[in-house]
């Protein structure tokens, strides 16, 4: 159930409030996207908005038993061929599923280092390296027409340090919008799109960076934001939006995706540390420990599934982010908060807190994901694709011969350049890219070498000529100095 629209008190897109949460009630979806009150009349603005609707397409974002698993780095290490001690493997995601579908905004919380990170990457098609289960969207894999229904919005933003809000944005635009916008509509785009973010007041300022004092950083997170809003994507997936940003401000920004969401988009994000304003505009709700889910489903119900299987709060008053967040960690109403504890005492409290961790992931197990896989198994009408095709598991798709995987590898990274075909790919032009630095560095040398002969020659020429002798000449244009002596012949005379 979308969360309680009064709760908020910001103003709200016509059609926000409709509660979208249908997949296949598609056509309701009225609001083309970040359109805000007032920007409405004109009919040049329909037709933009016409054109941004068109652009929309409704992806359920399904994902189930996701793992993910890195290899730690603890054996003794060999400089030519690296570690010769069998290295284990940690996992960072654990079996987790999930469903999103369009008009809904679904918020990752966890601890710092529980997976959400890494989550929101493999869904939106960038993790490399060892991710198990099956991510679709609209029952597909990730092929280039998702990626470019995607907007990704990374924790690091990256932006020219040079220019201004005003101007990232527009060129933004210019670039990234359809073609079927006139320029001045894709600038009215830009600009609902700053005062939409709150950025007016600095619009003119640089961005800055590491030498250009500029923006703040929450108006940089904004300005990231703002570029992928811009574009319309259907599927917008955000990593920590609203980190180092005051309450107001990252009220305002959930809001905006909630308002997304509504306008027939499907809305993810990490969390760090939600207030209970902000948390009670979630959907729903995704919640890691240690990688591993133990809450998946409405943010509303949260509460009442943790008193089912026995964690209640401490008090009444709670905000149920908190209370998810110190569950994730272990840390229960019952255990102990003091932190005059001795060493025993500490290490008695690391084991109640694994222990509760185990549980609630063993409760998850039992309890939240018979349900969730019967759901994410069921099939929507937007599931099938023009073939009928179904995604596939990511873990069958690899041949296990290397030569078959690289020509599978540049084959997809030709076809439909998705992000494992990179990886093979960027390997491939790596080793390019080094093959030729070398046989450039080589001619050089080569070319060094000879200048070297050439001008040992000249010098040993002059100095004969002069005063019958061989000697040390300096090169030009550096301080070393090199032997040169008539016994060489003429030949190679440079020692
Ligand atoms: N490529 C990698 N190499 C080494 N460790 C990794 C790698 N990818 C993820 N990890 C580890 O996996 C864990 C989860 O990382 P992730 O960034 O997803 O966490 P997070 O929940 O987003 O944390 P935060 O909230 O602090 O950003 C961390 O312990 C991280 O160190």
């Amino acid at each position: 159930m979308p969360p309680n629209e009064q709760e908020s008190s910001f103003p709200k897109t016509p059609g926000a409030n409709q509660g979208v949460t249908s997949p296949v009630q598609e056509t309701r979806f009225s609001s083309p996207s970040h359109v805000i009150p007032g920007h409405d009349g004109p009919s040049h603005q329909s037709r933009q908005s016409s054109v941004l609707r068109q652009s929309l397409r409704p992806i359920i974002l399904k994902f189930e038993e996701l793992t993910y698993s890195i290899t730690s780095q603890t054996g003794k290490r060999s400089y030519w061929f690296g570690s010769q001690e069998p290295k284990p493997n940690r996992f960072v995601l654990n079996g987790v599923s999930g469903i999103v579908k369009p008009g809904e905004l679904l918020a990752m919380l966890g601890p710092s280092g529980s997976g959400k990170t890494t989550l929101v990457t493999a869904l939106a098609g960038r993790l490399h390296g060892k991710l198990s289960g099956t991510v679709s969207y609209n029952g597909e894999p990730f092929t280039s027409a998702v990626k470019r229904k995607t907007g990704f919005v990374t924790q690091e933003d990256v932006l020219y340090p040079h220019l201004t809000v005003m101007e990232t944005l527009t060129y933004t635009a210019l670039l990234r919008l359809p073609k079927e916008l006139t320029r001045k509509e894709k600038i009215e785009q830009t600009e609902t799109v700053v005062s939409d973010l709150g950025l007016n007041r600095c619009s003119n300022s640089v961005i800055g960076g590491g030498l250009v004092r500029g923006i703040s950083g929450g108006e940089r997170k904004r300005v990231g934001i703002g570029q992928e809003m811009l574009v319309n994507p259907s599927l917008l997936l955000l990593d920590e939006p609203t980190s180092g940003l005051d309450s107001t401000t990252a009220a305002r920004i959930v809001a905006t995706l909630r308002t997304l969401a509504r306008g027939g988009r499907t809305v993810v994000t990490t969390i760090h540390q939600p207030s209970s304003r902000l948390y009670r505009m979630f959907d729903k709700v995704l919640v890691l420990s240690e990688g591993s889910p133990i809450y998946s489903g409405d943010s509303g119900r949260v509460m009442e599934y943790f008193g089912s299987i026995g964690f209640q709060p401490g008090s009444s008053f709670v905000n149920p982010a908190d209370f998810v967040l110190d569950l994730a960690n272990g840390i229960t109403s019952d255990t102990k908060q003091h932190d005059q504890v001795d060493i025993n005492g500490r290490l008695d409290r690391l084991e109640e807190q694994n222990s509760v961790k185990q549980s609630l992931i063993s409760s998850y197990k039992n309890n939240l994901y018979p349900p969730l896989k019967e759901e994410v198994s069921r099939t929507y009408p937007q599931d099938q694709t023009a073939n009928g095709s179904r995604a596939k598991s990511l873990t069958n798709r690899w041949p296990t011969s290397w030569w078959m995987q690289f020509s599978v590898l540049l084959k997809r990274g030709l076809k439909e350049r998705s992000h494992e075909s990179f990886s093979g790919l960027r390997i491939f032009m790596v080793m390019s890219v080094s093959i030729l630095s070398g046989l450039l560095w080589w001619h050089s040398r080569v070319a060094h070498i000879q200048d070297q002969e050439v001008y040992c020659e000249l010098f040993l020429v002059e100095s004969i000529i002069k005063s019958g002798s061989s000697g040390r000449a300096k090169l030009p244009g550096s301080d070393s100095r090199i032997n040169c002596d008539s016994s060489f012949c003429g030949r190679r005379l440079c020692g």
